[in-house]
């Protein structure tokens, strides 16, 4: 099934406000299919094989039927890069409703204490009964990781989880075993051959799930279903046209104990939608919004940025 045959096909790159995991611009491809808007966005650092899941989501998108939703509303957390603590204090302050705030920390070539103050002003602006998780991306060993997670639980006044301290699964497993704060997985689920090693290995309390990597919304669902630890949604910074994939797959969740990592729109200087699925009142409305013309022609890409998207596009469908 080639992505493109049935509908318009736009090249999209926006800027980010902040760098965010050495990221500064997003681009992709946004297409329209017989069941709605797909988007196809692998960051720009992975290969062509890596991007076939990312494929499938929006052929799924393209052509198949979501999940039946559940609920009407996901709550989601609001994101918190490695900036500064006054910089921190304004992304929760300005999180719409928010009451849930990951904070990325383990950021490379930054000092330890910038974590801490980060982590320290987040809480001051959520005030005590706010939750706070923090994201290191895999960026400690198992040393670092048991030291900075007691650190920064006691910064925070209590950390809601830990996802990806360290790289490794094993690694996971024996932070797991040191620490009392609960321990998230998401580069050992969304990059693994096998998502279930994390429960075999007893690496994980919570599962972070992301319908791009992991092949589309009923791919990700059926993950969900099988992997035994409660799911937090997460985004992989889409417009909101891949975000209504994420809300698809948190609304047909039968639990959903943890805000989704979906508030990730406001990251981007602009969107494709008249009504950006940004949220109210702490969380995102069930809804699969559509491009609008104009807001698709002000992000389209150069020529040369849609030339090698769409050469891209087509090394990952003939691997699909
Ligand atoms: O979970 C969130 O709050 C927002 C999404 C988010 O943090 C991420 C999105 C995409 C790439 C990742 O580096 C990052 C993550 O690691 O979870
Ligand atoms: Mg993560």
């Amino acid at each position: 099934m080639i992505i493109r045959a049935d509908g318009d096909l736009h090249v999209f790159a926006v800027a980010m406000r902040n760098r965010f995991r050495g990221i500064t611009v997003r681009e992709g491809i946004l297409v329209r299919g017989p069941a709605g808007w797909a988007e196809f966005s692998p960051f720009l650092d992975y290969d062509d094989a890596t991007c076939v899941p990312w494929l499938r989501a929006a052929r799924e998108a393209a052509y198949d039927v979501w999940p039946t939703p559940v609920r009407d509303a996901v709550p989601v957390n609001c994101t918190v890069p490695a900036v500064g603590p006054e910089q921190a204090h304004e992304v929760v302050c300005r999180s719409a409703g928010c009451r849930t705030a990951k904070v990325k920390v383990a950021e490379p070539g930054r000092p330890e204490s910038d974590d801490l103050a980060r982590v320290e002003a987040v809480r001051d602006a959520l005030g005590p009964d706010g939750r706070i998780r923090v994201d290191a991306n895999g960026g400690w060993d198992v040393d670092t990781a048991t030291r900075m997670i007691t650190w920064l639980d006691k910064a925070a006044g209590g950390l809601e989880y830990a996802e990806q301290p360290c790289a490794s699964v094993e690694e996971l497993a024996q932070v797991r075993r040191r620490v009392d704060v609960p321990i998230a997985a998401d580069e050992s689920i969304r990059q693994a051959a096998d998502p279930y090693r994390v429960v075999r290995h007893e690496a994980a309390d919570i599962a972070v799930l992301k319908v791009q990597p992991l092949g589309g919304v009923l791919s990700a669902l059926r993950i969900a279903e099988q992997i035994g630890l409660p799911v937090v949604v997460s985004s992989a910074l889409e417009t909101s046209i891949g975000i209504a994939g994420g809300v698809a797959l948190a609304a047909a969740l039968p639990e959903l104990p943890y805000a989704c990592g979906l508030a990730t729109v406001s990251m981007l200087t602009a969107d494709v939608v008249a009504h950006p699925l940004v949220p109210v009142d702490g969380a995102l409305p069930v809804v699969r919004p559509e491009p609008d013309p104009a807001r698709l022609a002000a992000v389209a890409a150069d020529e040369a940025t849609r030339q090698r998207w769409l050469e891209r596009l087509d090394r990952v469908e003939g691997l699909a």
